[in-house]
């Protein structure tokens, strides 16, 4: 899962990812993060998701960080957000990294064109908190353990609520890719107090016939 099939995925609108309303677990439980009005709040691997939307009108500003630019483009274009376009060089890399600001509701969104793991927490700023959807489980096994100390380096340790599938994974490739209760431990008991806040059946379009449970947590600070 290269930055090439992410970009051939968005060229080609494959994007069955993108949910069109605002996460319903994400109304339910934002609240059990406890954060104050105005906090930033960190969306990685952020595609066009409107929860940023929902996030902003609740009154936080969003650092999103997307790999594709035209995701980022698409987001403040269906939002009728014109953006102001900022270059930095990558310190991790030296890579050319491009930062897309707008105001919605009264809240700064700042999406990042990047890769996440060429970001330092020196460039986006204090984090409050984290909210992955669709993030952890996009990425491969071998990716995770690096992802999640990433996470944890980029929000310093900042609270998560975080949404995992959990299916047969023998039984289809990912992603998403399905993530077990001893996976999720693996990757972030050593930073975190880890709880669930609910866990219930769904549904995978691409595979309907699978038994899939979805899983809402939230992640503390130790
Ligand atoms: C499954 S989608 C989820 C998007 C979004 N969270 C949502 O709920 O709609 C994963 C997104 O992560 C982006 N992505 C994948 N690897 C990335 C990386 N290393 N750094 C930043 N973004 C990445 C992809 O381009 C894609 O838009």
């Amino acid at each position: 899962m290269n930055s090439k099939f992410w970009q051939q995925r968005w060229q080609e609108g494959r994007i069955g990812f993108h949910q069109s309303d605002v996460n319903l677990q994400l109304i339910k439980y934002f609240s059990t993060l406890a954060l104050p009005i105005g906090s930033r709040v960190l969306v990685p691997l952020c595609g066009k998701s409107v929860d940023m939307v929902w996030l902003a009108r609740a009154g936080y500003d969003v650092i999103g960080i997307e790999l594709v630019e035209s995701a980022v483009q698409a987001f403040f274009d269906e939002q009728n957000i014109t953006p102001i376009i900022t270059e930095f060089t990558s310190n991790f890399d030296e890579s050319t990294l491009k930062r897309y600001q707008g105001q919605l509701a009264g809240q700064t969104i700042s999406l990042w064109v990047a890769d996440i793991f060429a970001l330092s927490s020196t460039a986006i700023g204090d984090i409050a908190a984290v909210y992955d959807r669709a993030a952890l489980i996009a990425l491969p096994a071998d990716v995770r353990p690096d992802y999640s100390e990433q996470i944890y380096k980029l929000s310093n340790n900042a609270p998560q609520l975080l949404i995992t599938l959990n299916y047969e994974q023998s039984k289809k490739d990912g992603p998403p890719f399905s993530i077990s209760q001893e996976q999720l431990k693996h990757y972030y008991d050593a930073n975190y107090e880890i709880i669930e806040l609910e866990n219930q059946s769904s549904i995978l379009n691409s595979a309907s016939e699978l038994s899939v449970t979805e899983h809402v947590w939230l992640l503390s600070k130790r």
